[in-house]
């Protein structure tokens, strides 16, 4: 049987390459059956023989893949003899294409839908019908398909998940499935390397959305095959259904989750610790990213030293904010230990953001106690305070103030008169808050504002770019969580920078898979933020940009992989010795040869065939007479004369 290829292309040298036989996004239904608990499995589907391929015109049925819908081979680049290797041939049409007709065509599919979630719903049929050409395309024009596919218009797509739902995209195990996840997980037909779970109680700023959150694995997953190029079928979107305490999704006939309020947070934890057990035995050295959890504190607390996993909300949005705010601070003219921070919201994202910065305060020479302090946060009842009155969760607890005078401050901006903040963060979900006031006072307190809206989607936003550059009168020094368009001011163009952890847990996962780290420690966190801060180009930062270009995003995942590995490496819970002799610049390049590159899998498959010419020679002349193939790079494949890979055969 044909096997799968390393997720992360640490392949065989291409001419031993084996080909992945199915996609991620391709399985067939009827493997998908689940077994009870101590019922046998059912039998497998017949797979294809194991053993070289025989290259023979249209192949015989027994020799191809049983899953017809392997979506990357159906590449309408692929030229003939690609097509009959792989199986195809007949089932695309006739035409050859190169990448400049595919890429054009598909732009004008994609310029005939209205709105944003058209657009998404094209896109993600793209995905499930040519893989590769989906991320040839998010490859190429990366900052106007991000928000397409992810933040903002993926929260649009969770809220009508249930309505706009064709396809499965990845697992989901329910409450009823407890005791039985492992086998559950053994339907998955691929190797996973990663996985992205979640349990869709917090979506977002949206709230709780049960199963609808399916779209946020699915949605980073593709940033991390677009950005740090992990195979797509070494990705698992995983979305935990235990019940939901959304009353109009619960009441909703289209809703496809269990219709059961929300699972208690013992219940949830038992589940998840056979949820951690089963995914690691059934992939050992799966890394396991928490996203979008309404409460995530206690699972990274009891998972972080015992499985390769991380919190993207805390962990993730804390490297990527800070990673901006040491960019900030180097714009502001205001000296390290003078800033002080207003936070609205005080929650995972909130508490995760200002204790990584407290840990950079505390790098910068402030003791513990003193960067602690220089954090007002605020929740939906004020400021949070030891004297409040009310009993403050757990992780509030750091941060709370001991210092108002018995004073409790509910409105932004009497704190902001009583704090006087060089930086505001939103946090809160609360779209909107930073208004015109808020803005003015803070321009008002600072030559340069640091501004920080960071809740999603844009409707979540505390205000936009535009609002505060006006406000401020273009002094801030701003980013979102969700992309805004560029402004002008004073004849001068300003670029938001965009705070979103997709700058950084690409990286981070990569950099775990690749020095094959036993924990995702907390300082291969910060080594993402400080990497990721030092990935601005000269122009970049001349124009007081916080955040790299995003047109660069996989050059700036190979810094930050890089700066995770080292970090493992330091924290000694790396497992790839080989990886530390190799000075930076051979990491760099080692981490590039790793990842999957989806303009090099028109080539990559003419590889298989050329090392299937071997057979064809021994075997006789192939049906088609004598015939060379050609690599065109990004331009696909042609029949005609010529080398590829300087392997030059007949067909
Ligand atoms: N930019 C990023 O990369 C990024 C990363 C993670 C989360 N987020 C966004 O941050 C937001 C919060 O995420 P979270 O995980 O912290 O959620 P959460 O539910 O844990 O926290 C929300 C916080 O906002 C507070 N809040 C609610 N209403 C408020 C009000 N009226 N005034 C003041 N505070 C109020 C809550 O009390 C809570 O402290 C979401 O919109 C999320 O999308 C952005
Ligand atoms: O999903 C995003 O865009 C960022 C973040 O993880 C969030 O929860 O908002
Ligand atoms: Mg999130």
């Amino acid at each position: 049987m044909a096997t799968l290829t390393n997720g992360t292309g640490s392949h065989a040298p291409s001419s031993t390459r084996q080909l992945s036989t199915t996609y991620v996004q391709d399985f067939p239904q009827a493997r998908w059956k689940v077994p009870l608990v101590g019922e046998a499995r059912q039998a497998p589907p017949p797979q294809p023989p194991s053993g070289p391929r025989k290259i023979e015109g249209v192949f015989p049925s027994s020799t191809r893949p049983t899953n017809a819908c392997r979506s990357g081979d159906f590449d309408t680049s692929y030229p003939v003899e690609v097509r009959k290797y792989l199986g195809t041939y007949g089932m695309i049409p006739p035409a050859i294409d190169n990448y400049e007709a595919q890429s054009e065509r598909c732009l004008k599919l994609l310029s005939m839908k209205q709105t944003p979630l058209e657009k998404f719903q094209y896109l993600t049929h793209l995905r499930a019908t040519n893989v590769h050409l989906f991320y040839r395309l998010l490859a190429d024009n990366v900052k106007e398909l991000c928000p397409l596919i992810y933040t903002p218009t993926v929260g649009e797509a969770c809220l009508k998940w249930h309505e706009i739902w064709t396809q499965p995209e990845g697992m989901y195990l329910s409450w009823s499935d407890k005791g039985n996840l492992y086998n559950v997980l053994k339907n998955w037909p691929h190797n996973v390397e990663i996985t992205v779970v979640t349990d869709g109680s917090r979506i977002l700023g949206l709230g709780d959305l049960g199963v609808n959150g399916m779209g946020i694995p699915v949605g980073k997953l593709a940033l991390y095959t677009a950005c740090a190029g992990i195979r797509p079928d070494a990705t698992l979107p995983l979305t935990l259904d235990l019940g939901t305490n959304n009353k109009a999704l619960l009441e909703d006939p289209l809703y496809m989750g269990s219709r059961r309020p929300k699972v208690t947070a013992d219940e949830e934890r038992e589940f998840l610790d056979e949820l951690m057990e089963a995914l690691t035995r059934r992939w050992p050295g799966i890394v396991i990213q928490y996203e979008d959890f309404k409460n995530p504190f206690p699972s990274l607390e009891r998972y972080q030293h015992t499985y390769t996993m991380f919190n993207d909300d805390i962990q993730g949005t804390g490297a990527v904010v800070l990673a901006g705010f040491i960019n900030a601070v180097r714009h502001s003219g205001v000296p390290v230990q003078d800033h002080k921070a207003v936070f609205l919201g005080a929650g995972s994202a909130g508490v995760g953001v200002a204790k990584q910065i407290v840990e950079f305060f505390v790098k910068e020479g402030l003791s513990e106690d003193e960067a602690r302090r220089k954090f007002w946060l605020v929740d939906s009842n004020g400021l949070v305070t030891n004297d409040r009155g009310d009993k403050l969760a757990e992780h509030k607890i750091y941060f709370s103030r001991d210092d108002n005078g018995g004073k409790q401050i509910q409105s932004l901006s009497r704190l902001i008169e009583y704090v006087r903040p060089t930086i505001l963060m939103g946090l809160s979900t609360i779209g909107g808050a930073f208004n015109k006031d808020i803005l003015q006072r803070m321009a008002r307190i600072n030559e340069r504002p640091i501004i920080f809206p960071l809740s999603n989607p844009s409707s979540k936003s505390e205000c936009t770019f535009e609002d505060a550059v006006r406000h401020t009168k273009g002094k801030c020094l701003f980013a979102s969580g969700s992309p805004f368009p560029a402004e002008e001011w004073d004849g001068k163009v300003m670029t938001p920078g965009q705070g979103n952890n997709m700058y950084v847990f690409p990286g981070i996962g990569l950099g775990a898979i690749l020095s094959k780290s036993v924990n995702v420690t907390q300082s291969m966190i910060y080594a993402s933020a400080e990497a990721l801060s030092t990935a601005l180009t000269p122009a970049e930062r001349a124009a007081d940009w916080l955040y790299p270009d995003i047109r660069r995003i996989r050059d700036v995942s190979v810094t930050v992989t890089a700066g995770v590995i080292r970090a493992a490496q330091a924290a000694a819970v790396d497992r790839e010795p080989a990886l530390r002799a190799l000075s930076d610049q051979d990491l760099d390049a080692y981490v590039r040869r790793r990842m999957y590159d989806p303009f090099a899998e028109p080539r990559n498959r003419a590889d298989e065939l050329a090392a299937g010419l071997g057979r064809v020679a021994l075997n006789g002349a192939g049906p088609n007479g004598a015939a060379e193939i050609v690599g065109t790079g990004r331009g696909g494949l042609a029949l005609g004369g010529g080398e590829l890979n300087g392997v030059r055969g007949h067909l």
